[in-house]
C-alpha cells in the first residue's frame, strides 16, 4: 500500500471528529452499556445452566429439574429481547445528534471555504458531503448494535465460563485471548487494505465515469487508446487491491482457529479424562462447549468479520468529512497589536494589490487612497473593473494581495472579527432578509434594540410605508425572498445596517433596485449619519451626491469630485455620458439630486 494512500486517510481527525459528535451523548451511551449488562445474560449464563440442567436432571435421572433450568433460559432469553429493544431508544439519541454535529461541521466548513475561497464549494458536494453524514449515523448505529453486545458477550461468556469450571477455562481462554490480540495487531493492517480498496473502487468508478460522460470527445480527440489505458490502469489498481483485502481476510482463519477450534480440540482431547477422574462433571464439560460454540466463536467470527468491515467504513467516511470539513485555524493575533483599536475610522489604501488567483491579473494595482473620518466616496467605473472587489477589500472580507488597507491605521483584516464586524458593514446588492419577524431582522446588528431605534432607521432610509403595509415591527416573514420585491429586501437591508453601530458602511451598488427618489433619501441617510460612507455608484446622482468620486479605470484610477473629474478625466465623462443616456428612461437627475445636497468639493 502506498504511503500517499494513508496519508490520505488520516486517523486522528477522523476520531476527533466522532469523538466531538458523540461528546454530548454520555448519559444515553451509559444507559445503553447498563442495558447491554442485561443482555449480557444468557451469555454469561448459558453454559451453567445446560451444566447444571444435565448434572442435576437429565444425567441424574431427574427430567424435570433439567427442563425446569432449561426453562430459566427461556426467562434469560425473554430478558435479553426486553433489553435489545430498549436499548433502541439511547441508540437513536446517540447516532442523531451525531448526524447533526456532523451536519452543521460540513455547513461551517463550506461557508468558511466559500468565504475565503480557499475551496471550491458547490451544491452537489455538499449534499454528497450531507449524505456522508447519514452514512455515519447509520454505521455508528450498527456498530453500537453489533460491536456492543460482541464485547459484551466476549466478556460475559468468558466469565461465565471461569466460574463453571476454571480447570476447563484455563483450557479455553489463552488461545482466545492470544487470538483477540493477534487480531487487534493484524486489524491495523486489514484497515489499510480496505481503506485502498474503497479508495481504488471509488477511483474505477470516478475514471468509468468520467470517460462514458466524455465518450463523444474522446471520439473527436481520437483519444479512445488513452482513454482506454485510464480504465484499464484503475480497474488494475482495483483488482490489485481486492487480491491484498483477499490475502488479509485471510488472516480472519487463523484467529478464529486459534481462539475458536483450537480450544474446542482441546477440550473434546481433555474431556473424557478430566471427565473420567472426576475433575469436571459431564454437564460442565457440554456447558464449556455451549460457552464457546455459541457465544466465543460467533462473537470471534462477527469481530473479524462484520465489525472490522463497519469499521473500516466508518473511518474512510469520517475521515473524508474531517477533510472536507476542516477550517484552518485562525492565526495566533499579535496580543498588543490586537488589543488596540483603531485611531479613528477613517480608511487609508496603500499600494493596494489584488488577484483572484495566483496566476490571474490583478484587479486592483498598486492603488492608493485616502477616506478621512466622516468621508463620503462614491466608487465609480465600467462594469467587470473591480468595484465590488474593493468594496470588499475596504470591509476587510477580502485580504490584500499586496499593500494595505487601513481603518484607524490598523489593517482592517487584522482586527478581531467581532470589532471588525461591528465597525464595518457592507451591504451587497443582493440584499439578505432572513426568515423572522422584521424586528429580528432590522435588529439584527444592534441585539436588545429598543424599537424607537428601529423605527427611527426605518423612517431615515424610507421603509416607513413597507414596514407599515407588512404590519410593523412584529410581522412575520416567512419567505422574504417570495414575499418581498428586490427594492424592499434592499430597504431593510439598509435599515438594518443604519441602525447598526457601524462607523464604516460600504453600499455595494444597495440601492440599486430602488427607484431614484428613495435611492437619494436612503443615500441621503447615510451620509447625515455619523462615520465614513463608501458608495459602489449604480448611477450618476450616487456619484453627483458624494463628495469625492473614485474612477476605477483599468491601470488609471483617478479620483477628485465630480466637476474635477468631469473636466479632468475623458473616461469619466464618457462615462457620465453613457449614465445621463441611460438615465433619459428614468426621472431626470438633477445637479443636487432629489435630496437637495449638494456635492460639496472641498471636502475629500
Ligand atoms: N470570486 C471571484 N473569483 C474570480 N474572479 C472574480 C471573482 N469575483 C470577481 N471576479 C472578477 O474580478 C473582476 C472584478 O469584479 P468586480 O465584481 O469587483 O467588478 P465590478 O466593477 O464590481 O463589476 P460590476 O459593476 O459588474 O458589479 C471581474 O473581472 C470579475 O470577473
Amino acid at each position: 500500500m502506498s504511503r500517499a494512500l494513508t496519508e490520505e486517510i488520516p486517523a486522528g481527525p477522523a476520531l476527533r471528529l466522532l469523538r466531538d459528535g458523540l461528546r454530548g451523548s454520555a448519559p444515553q451511551l451509559r444507559r445503553a452499556a447498563a442495558w447491554s449488562l442485561l443482555e449480557a445474560a444468557p451469555a454469561a449464563a448459558a453454559g451453567a445452566v445446560v451444566a447444571t440442567a444435565l448434572d442435576r436432571g437429565f444425567l441424574a435421572g431427574d427430567a424435570g429439574v433439567g427442563l425446569a433450568w432449561l426453562a430459566l433460559l427461556v426467562v434469560l432469553y425473554t430478558l435479553r429481547a426486553l433489553a435489545e429493544r430498549a436499548v433502541f431508544g439511547p441508540l437513536a439519541e446517540t447516532v442523531e445528534p451525531l448526524r447533526d454535529v456532523l451536519v452543521r461541521r460540513v455547513v461551517h466548513g463550506s461557508l468558511h471555504h466559500a468565504v475565503h475561497r480557499t475551496r471550491l464549494v458547490d451544491a452537489a458536494g455538499v449534499s454528497r458531503l450531507t449524505t456522508q453524514c447519514d452514512g455515519v449515523r447509520g454505521i455508528t448505529g450498527a456498530l453500537l448494535r453489533t460491536a456492543r453486545p460482541l464485547v459484551v458477550t466476549l466478556f460475559a461468556a468468558s466469565a461465565g465460563l471461569a466460574a463453571l469450571e476454571p480447570v476447563l477455562a484455563a483450557i479455553v481462554m489463552p488461545p482466545l485471548v492470544l487470538s483477540v490480540g493477534l487480531f487487534l495487531l493484524v486489524m491495523r493492517s486489514l484497515l489499510r487494505r480496505r481503506l485502498a480498496l474503497l479508495l481504488a473502487e471509488e477511483g474505477l468508478a470516478a475514471t468509468g465515469g468520467e470517460v462514458l460522460t466524455a465518450g463523444r470527445d474522446i471520439t473527436a480527440l481520437g483519444a479512445e487508446e488513452r482513454a482506454q489505458a485510464e480504465v484499464a490502469g484503475a480497474a488494475d489498481a482495483a483488482l490489485r487491491a481486492s487480491v491484498t483485502v483477499a490475502w488479509g481476510e485471510a488472516l480472519r482463519l487463523p484467529v478464529l482457529l486459534l481462539g475458536g477450534y483450537l480450544p474446542m480440540v482441546a477440550l473434546l482431547l481433555a474431556g473424557p479424562s478430566l471427565v473420567g477422574q472426576g475433575t469436571v462433571t459431564g454437564g460442565a464439560m457440554v456447558g464449556a462447549v455451549v460457552y464457546l460454540t455459541s457465544y466465543l466463536i460467533p462473537a470471534l467470527r462477527m469481530m473479524t468479520g462484520t465489525v472490522a468491515g463497519y469499521w473500516c467504513q466508518m473511518r474512510v467516511l469520517l475521515a473524508r468529512l474531517a477533510l472536507a470539513t476542516a477550517v484552518p485555524s485562525p492565526p495566533a493575533a499579535e496580543p498588543t497589536a490586537a488589543a488596540a483599536p483603531p485611531d479613528g475610522h477613517g480608511l487609508e489604501v496603500r499600494e493596494l494589490t489584488f488577484r483572484y488567483g495566483p496566476h490571474a491579473d490583478p484587479v486592483l494595482r498598486e492603488l492608493d487612497l485616502r477616506i478621512p473620518e466622516g468621508g463620503h466616496l462614491a466608487i465609480v467605473g465600467p462594469s467587470g473593473v473591480g468595484k465590488s472587489t474593493l468594496a470588499g477589500l475596504l470591509s476587510g472580507l477580502e485580504r490584500p494581495g499586496g499593500g494595505r488597507v487601513l481603518l484607524g491605521g490598523r489593517p482592517v483584516t487584522d482586527l478581531p472579527e467581532a470589532l471588525r464586524c461591528r465597525l464595518v458593514a457592507l451591504v451587497p446588492q443582493e440584499a439578505y432578509v432572513f426568515p423572522g419577524t422584521l424586528r429580528e431582522n432590522l435588529g439584527y446588528l444592534v441585539p436588545g434594540a429598543e424599537d424607537a431605534r428601529l423605527e427611527r432607521s426605518v423612517a431615515a432610509v424610507g421603509a416607513q410605508a413597507l414596514v407599515h403595509r407588512l404590519g410593523g415591527l412584529d410581522a412575520e416573514l416567512a419567505d422574504p425572498a417570495g414575499e418581498l420585491s428586490g427594492g424592499e429586501r434592499q430597504l431593510i437591508a439598509l435599515a438594518r445596517v443604519h441602525a447598526s453601530p457601524a462607523l464604516v458602511v460600504v453600499l455595494d451598488e444597495a440601492t440599486s433596485q430602488l427607484d431614484m427618489g428613495a435611492e437619494a433619501l436612503a443615500e441621503r441617510a447615510f451620509a447625515e449619519r455619523p462615520g465614513t460612507l463608501v458608495v459602489v455608484a449604480h448611477r450618476l446622482s450616487t456619484a453627483v451626491r458624494a463628495r469625492r468620486v473614485l474612477l476605477l479605470d483599468g491601470d488609471r484610477p483617478v479620483s477628485g469630485t465630480h466637476a474635477e473629474l468631469l473636466g479632468a478625466s475623458p473616461s469619466y465623462a464618457a462615462l457620465v455620458g453613457h449614465w445621463n443616456a441611460g438615465a433619459a428612461q428614468e426621472p431626470t437627475v438633477s445637479r443636487t439630486g432629489p435630496a437637495g445636497r449638494t456635492a460639496d468639493p472641498a471636502h475629500a
